[in-house]
């Protein structure tokens, strides 16, 4: 059973069709990664997938719910979480603080119990702490939990944005660029990290430009060009796909004729 369904989804920009009819499948478990030259719409795909733009076409369908147009934080509540591009760590803050905050990405605000310090909001933040210290465990950042985000090294920092996302305990995790700006030992870390996570049961859908990251760790690629779904399959049959190749081929020369 899929557990996210992507259906004919399209979006337009003034009059550019930045991504059109494009659909796909994931289930538990498995990685799937979207591809495609610069332009070719995978940011903007992701972004309508997790509630930031509101699709012109198309359905988004989450366990079977229809969840197109969905805010963020509404999402999260029904299991979908997301990295982004940017970092979204607060610097000033330690490790530990910033897992934490990823339990409280699902609330709306302070709650009336934390504003009065009741015992069920001590209760709560101890649950928080205990969690967040579990999750910095699985990303390897335990030891780093009382230092500040600020002096944390690139890839670490992908980490523990992964960590903050898995707070929510979510169905499906939206990776933008997980390894974007890593170096190649910090790049097999996040393989890893991806793949135990994927293995928990967890669908995995991410946008990389690392290409042998991305044959390396996807179960199935989704190629984007022009904002429209070119091919689709394991990492072999993509990789061998003259209309892949041809894509990649055609920015290549446009770069170098640029
Ligand atoms: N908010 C926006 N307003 C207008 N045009 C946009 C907007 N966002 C994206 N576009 C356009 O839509 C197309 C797809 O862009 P998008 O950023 O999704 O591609 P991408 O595949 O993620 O590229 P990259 O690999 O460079 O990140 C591009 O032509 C882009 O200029």
């Amino acid at each position: 059973m899929s557990l996210l369904e992507i259906q004919g989804l399209g979006i337009t920009f003034g009059g550019l069709r930045a991504v059109h009819d494009v659909s796909f499948k994931v289930k538990p478990g498995e990685i799937v990664s979207v591809i495609g030259p610069n332009g070719a719409g995978k940011t903007t795909l992701f972004n309508m997938i997790s509630g930031v733009y509101q699709p012109g076409a198309g359905k988004v369908v989450l366990s079977g719910e229809d969840v197109t147009a969905m805010s963020p934080h509404l999402l999260a509540r029904r299991g979908m979480s997301r990295t982004f591009q940017n970092l979204q760590i607060f610097q000033g803050m330690t490790v530990l603080e910033n897992a934490v905050s990823g339990y409280h990405l699902q609330e709306r605000g302070p709650i009336l119990a934390d504003l009065l310090g009741l015992p069920s909001s001590r209760r709560r933040a101890r649950a928080a702490e205990e969690g967040a210290r579990a999750l910095l465990a699985r990303v390897g950042l335990d030891r780093a939990a009382e230092r500040e985000a600020a002096n944390l090294s690139y890839g670490a920092l992908k980490r523990l944005e992964i960590a903050r996302a898995l707070a929510l305990q979510p169905k499906v995790l939206l990776l933008d660029e997980p390894a974007a700006g890593c170096n190649a030992v910090e790049t097999e870390e996040i393989d890893h990290l991806i793949a135990e996570v994927a293995a928990s049961g967890v669908a995995i859908l991410l946008v990389e430009h690392d290409m042998k990251m991305v044959m390396r760790i996807s179960n199935h690629i989704v190629v984007l060009d022009h904002g429209e779904k070119i091919a689709e399959g394991d990492p072999a049959t993509v990789s061998r796909d003259p209309a892949v190749i041809a894509a990649y081929l055609g920015t290549e020369a446009e770069h170098a004729h640029g």
